[in-house]
């Protein structure tokens, strides 16, 4: 008899959900939709500081929808960006604990009303704490094309996101969802830190992709995730915030470049033009056509699929009610 290898808590979920657990969808969106005002540096984090209240609606109502997965609401919540606001350290570091505080809250409750009903077909959902990109920060748009420009190394990178993440982990995520990474440096760095900061909770790195084909940077996604392959503190590599109809040629690409759960959570399909700060439109995916979609990809092999940005509450229930259909 062999030892059983010690599975995580994101594999025990992906289990329990038959094989392919089921992510929320657009946050900062779904903040919008209910009146929120985040056209500010801080984005989505904005309401953090606004209306805290709102981020566990929004929270809420992605559960109900299907998920099993909550991404928190840090994605843009930096400790330089809640200084250049006037906030103490103190204050930044108390409210990236209240984007975890948040959704767990959101989680047990949603959990505690649900668990004993008979007959409903929810799972106890994880928190995944957001680690947005530092193109994130820059608030230029430039998570979507990886120029970081030539005074941004390694360790700058490394610099940028140790604080945050010491402090998120602090918080008690279940698993740390790094998110809209545009290139290799920045993946290094990611990969970096879990080690030195020797994270023992499960994490994931999803990249963006405005080709289709490659990382934003240009830089081919075996070169990313080469970096990533070498390390067991990365459980899963995906795509997030990338158009729909790039997502099935690129599970295949994952497929053969890595062992790790690929996860995959597109936008709409619309374009972020990161100088007017809106969505433009291009060609998109309803909900109905995420619904299709979600199966193949999940007969692809993608492991944990969801939404991004301008995706909703009715796009996860139609890919959460298509993956629970057998
Ligand atoms: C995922 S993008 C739409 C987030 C917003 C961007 N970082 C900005 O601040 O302009
Ligand atoms: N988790 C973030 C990702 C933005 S790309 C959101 O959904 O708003
Ligand atoms: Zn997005």
């Amino acid at each position: 008899m062999g030892i059983k290898r010690k599975t995580t808590l994101l594999e025990d979920l992906i289990d329990k959900a038959g094989g392919c657990a089921v992510i929320d969808g657009g946050f900062a969106t779904q903040l919008e939709r209910h009146g929120a005002s985040i056209n500010d540096p801080l984005w989505s984090a904005f309401c953090l500081i606004k209306d805290p209240h709102l981020i566990q609606k929004v929270h809420l109502e992605y559960l109900e929808a299907g998920a099993d997965i909550l991404v928190t609401s840090s994605y843009q919540a930096t400790l330089p960006g809640f200084l250049s606001k006037g906030l103490s350290a103190e204050e930044g570091e108390l409210l990236l604990e209240r984007s975890v505080k948040l959704a767990v809250e959101a989680r047990d409750s949603f959990w505690n009303s649900k668990k004993r009903v008979p007959g409903h077909t929810y799972n106890s959902a994880l928190v995944a704490a957001s680690i947005g990109s530092y193109g994130a920060y820059l608030a230029d748009g430039s998570e979507y094309s990886g120029c970081y420009g030539p005074d941004v190394n390694l360790e700058k990178l490394k610099d940028f996101h140790r604080r945050r993440l010491q402090v998120l982990v602090e918080a008690g995520p279940d698993l740390l969802a790094f998110e809209t990474i545009p290139n290799k440096l920045e993946a290094q760095a990611c990969v970096e830190l879990l080690e030195e900061e020797s994270v023992q909770i499960p994490s994931w790195i999803c990249f963006s992709s405005v080709d289709g084909e490659n990382a934003p940077s240009g830089e081919t996604f075996k070169d990313c995730l080469d970096v990533i392959n070498k390390s067991n503190k990365v459980n899963a590599v995906g795509i997030n915030c990338s158009p729909p109809h790039f997502i099935e040629s690129l599970i295949c690409k994952f497929n053969e470049l890595t062992n790790k759960a690929v996860v995959i959570y597109p936008n709409s399909g619309e374009i972020w033009d990161g100088k007017a700060k809106r969505w433009l439109p291009a060609t998109c995916f309803d909900d109905d056509n995420f619904g299709l979609h979600a199966k193949r990809w999940r007969d692809l092999g993608a492991k944990v699929i969801g939404g991004c940005c301008r995706t909703t509450p009715s796009t996860i229930y139609a890919i959460s009610k298509a993956l629970r259909e057998r």
